[in-house]
C-alpha cells in the first residue's frame, strides 16, 4: 500500500475515489514521511488508547497503528468512509463517522490519549474540552501556528491570552517544532507547529476563568477598568490589586497564571 506521503500519491487517491479536498473540513492531508515519523515518536509511549481527530486518508492513522497503537479514529466526512477502508484495510483500528465535538470525551479511558493533525476550525474547543475532561494523559497535534503561540505564549507578549492559561492551568504545553505549508496537500496559506500538551491532573476552575475572561474581555483597558467594566465592584478590585502588589495600571497580559489565581481568591465572592 502506497504511504501516501507525496501529493501525487493524494492526488491520485482522491481521484480515483471522486473527492476533492473539502476547505469546510480544513482537508490539509500531511504529505510528509519524515514529519509523519516525528510526530509518532513524539506521541510515544502508547500508554493508553489513542484518540485520533480527522483522520482523513489515512495516513497518520496507519503510522499510529504501524507503531502498535490502539486508535480510535473519529472522521466527520463521511465522503471518506471507502476511502478509509481501503487505506486502513486489515489493520485493527476502530472508526467512528461523527463530529468530534459531539463525541462522548467524558467517557473515554483515563490516560487515553489524543494525536491528530486538527482540522483547523475546531482546535481551541476541542483540546480545552478534551483538557477539561481530566482524562487524557498526552495530547500531541497539529495546528496553526498562530494558535500554537498562543498556547504556548509568554505573559506580555500579543499572543498571551485566555487560551494560553486555559492551557497552563491544566497542562505543560511544548511547541516541538513547525511544519511549511509544503509538508500538506493541498497547502494551507499558513504554518503549521506540532504542540505537546502533557496534563496536570489539575481540576476545572469556572470560577478562574470566568475571571480570565472578564480580564481579556477588553484588552486595551487596564485589568482594573476591565473587571469594573464586567460587574466587580471598584473597592474590591482596587483592593485585590494593592494585596498582590499589582499598580493600578497594570494590564491583564502582564499576570501568570498564579497571580490570576490569588487575584480570583482575593475577589470571590464572585460578582
Ligand atoms: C487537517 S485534516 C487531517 C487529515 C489527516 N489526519 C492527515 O494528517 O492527513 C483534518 C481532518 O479532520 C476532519 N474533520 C473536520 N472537522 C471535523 C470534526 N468536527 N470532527 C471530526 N473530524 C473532522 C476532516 O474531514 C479531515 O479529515
Amino acid at each position: 500500500m502506497d504511504k501516501l506521503t507525496s501529493p501525487q500519491s493524494v492526488r491520485a487517491l482522491l481521484e480515483r475515489h471522486g473527492l476533492f479536498a473539502d476547505k469546510r473540513f480544513g482537508q490539509n492531508f500531511l504529505v510528509s514521511e519524515a514529519h509523519l515519523r516525528r510526530i509518532v515518536e513524539a506521541a510515544r509511549p502508547f500508554t493508553g488508547p489513542v484518540f485520533e481527530v480527522g483522520p482523513g486518508l489515512g495516513a497518520l492513522t496507519r503510522a499510529l497503528l504501524e507503531a502498535g497503537a490502539e486508535v480510535t479514529a473519529i472522521e466527520k466526512d463521511l465522503r471518506l468512509r471507502p476511502v478509509l477502508e481501503e487505506t486502513l484495510f486489515g489493520l485493527p483500528v476502530r472508526l467512528v463517522f461523527q463530529d468530534a465535538l459531539l463525541y462522548s470525551w467524558e467517557e473515554v479511558p483515563q490516560g487515553s490519549l489524543l494525536v491528530a493533525n486538527l482540522p483547523y476550525n475546531i482546535a481551541t474547543p476541542l483540546v480545552t474540552r478534551l483538557l477539561k475532561t481530566g482524562r487524557f494523559a498526552r495530547l500531541v497535534f497539529l495546528v496553526q501556528k498562530e494558535v500554537a503561540e498562543r498556547m504556548t505564549a509568554r505573559p506580555k507578549t500579543p499572543a498571551y491570552g485566555v487560551l494560553t492559561l486555559r492551557v497552563a492551568h491544566h497542562a505543560v504545553a511544548e511547541r516541538l517544532f513547525d511544519l511549511p505549508p509544503g509538508a500538506f496537500f493541498p497547502p494551507p496559506k499558513v504554518w503549521s507547529s506540532l504542540v505537546r500538551l502533557t496534563p496536570k491532573g489539575v481540576p476545572d476552575d469556572p470560577g478562574l476563568f470566568r475571571l480570565l475572561e472578564a480580564a481579556f474581555g477588553q484588552r486595551r483597558k487596564t485589568l482594573k477598568n476591565a473587571l469594573m467594566g464586567a460587574g466587580y465592584p471598584r473597592e474590591a478590585v482596587e483592593a485585590a490589586l494593592k494585596a498582590l502588589g499589582l499598580p493600578e495600571q497594570v494590564r491583564a497580559e502582564e499576570l501568570g497564571l498564579e497571580a490570576f489565581r490569588r487575584l480570583k481568591a482575593l475577589l470571590s465572592p464572585q460578582p
